[in-house]
């Protein structure tokens, strides 16, 4: 089933979409709110579930779907770490900054704790103080579990899996280094995060998901124009359950606890850290990966990071071509 909370209040109110994305149908008297489902997930999701399955055969009063409507799934969560799956983003970032990537960033993911208290909907826009600030987003999967006792592995994280969506994890560049130099890890860097319009349940994402990963192109656009389509079930490290068992090593993670791959990136055939897409590659899920290219190809970095003005577009289609998440779609701005 695909669930979205449409913009009400502090927390939004809760609504089921049709798989097409067309059409929604209120889900309050099932549960107010996303986080109030994810609560007592158990006993409600096979509720929401017959509810989605009503809203397909058109036998529940239903409205138009309109993504520019909804806030994030989850408009303020309990948590929201992000991991850093993909080796070669952080390879290619750190190499941008100058810094050493350890071996150990092979075998043990890196992960941060990003603000959850006010994550943006899908069309919100980036509002930055400083356009020289090196603005920047990044693509990626995350997923929201339900419980998770301190100490699970990974086969019991599969488990507590709920639903799979997609996030921009906006991020300073130019704040990184000195930020990261005191030792305390990425927070005026990292401004609030989007998510997409809508949240899915893994069934909904049929064989492109594998229980641990997601295997479909991610794709990114800048002011309309295609910046990248790595694949996001390629090149990711540590997968999905590995990272909720990571951060579930020393505490237990509340129901609601939203988990990022980190930014998509591929390598490669040849292991080489791909090629943009004006020059025939998949491209990239993040500025800062395409300007190290471009400095390791060219010499110098010529995309600039986002402007006032600039739009960013995330979006994943299904085999057939069809939107699963809806889009991110937001434009960066100055404060008000
Ligand atoms: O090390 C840096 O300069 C920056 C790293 C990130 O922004 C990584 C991050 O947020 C996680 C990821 O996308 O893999």
């Amino acid at each position: 089933m695909k669930l979205a909370s449409l913009k009400h209040g502090r927390d939004g109110r809760l609504v089921v979409v049709s798989k097409d994305l067309t059409r929604a149908t209120d889900a309050f008297f099932i549960a107010p709110t996303l986080q109030a489902a994810l609560d007592d997930w158990e006993r409600l999701a096979p509720r929401l579930a017959d509810l989605a399955e009503q809203l397909e055969h058109g036998s529940v009063p239903a409205f138009r779907f309109h993504e520019h409507d909804c806030a994030a799934p989850l408009p303020r969560a309990f948590q929201w770490a992000d991991g850093s799956a993909y080796v070669n983003h952080v390879a290619l970032v750190r190499q941008a900054r100058g810094a050493e990537m350890p071996a150990s960033f092979w075998e043990d993911p890196l992960m941060y704790q990003g603000g959850s208290d006010a994550l943006l909907g899908p069309r919100e826009a980036i509002v930055a103080a400083d356009e020289a600030s090196g603005i920047d987003f990044e693509a990626e999967v995350a997923v929201v579990t339900g419980d998770v006792p301190m100490g699970s592995d990974a086969a019991a994280a599969r488990g507590l899996i709920r639903l799979v969506m997609l996030a921009n994890d906006v991020s300073l560049r130019a704040l990184v280094p000195g930020e990261l130099a005191k030792g305390f890890g990425f927070f005026q860097s990292k401004p609030s995060s989007a998510f997409s319009p809508v949240a899915v349940t893994p069934d909904e994402l049929g064989p492109a998901w594998d229980g641990a990963r997601l295997h479909l192109a991610l794709s990114s656009y800048v002011n309309g124009k295609a910046f990248g389509s790595p694949d996001a079930g390629e090149d990711m490290t540590f997968d999905f359950p590995t990272l909720i068992a990571h951060a579930a090593k020393t505490r237990r993670l509340g129901a609601g606890t939203i988990i990022g791959s980190g930014t998509v990136s591929n390598r490669d055939a040849d292991g080489g850290p791909g090629r943009p897409v004006a020059d025939g590659g998949r491209g990239y899920s993040c500025i800062a990966e395409q300007r190290m290219v471009e400095t390791i190809l060219r010499g110098e970095a010529h995309t600039p990071f986002l402007r006032f003005g600039d739009t960013v577009r995330i979006e994943m289609r299904d085999a057939a071509g069809h939107s699963i998440f809806g889009a991110i779609e937001q434009e960066v701005r100055a404060p008000d």
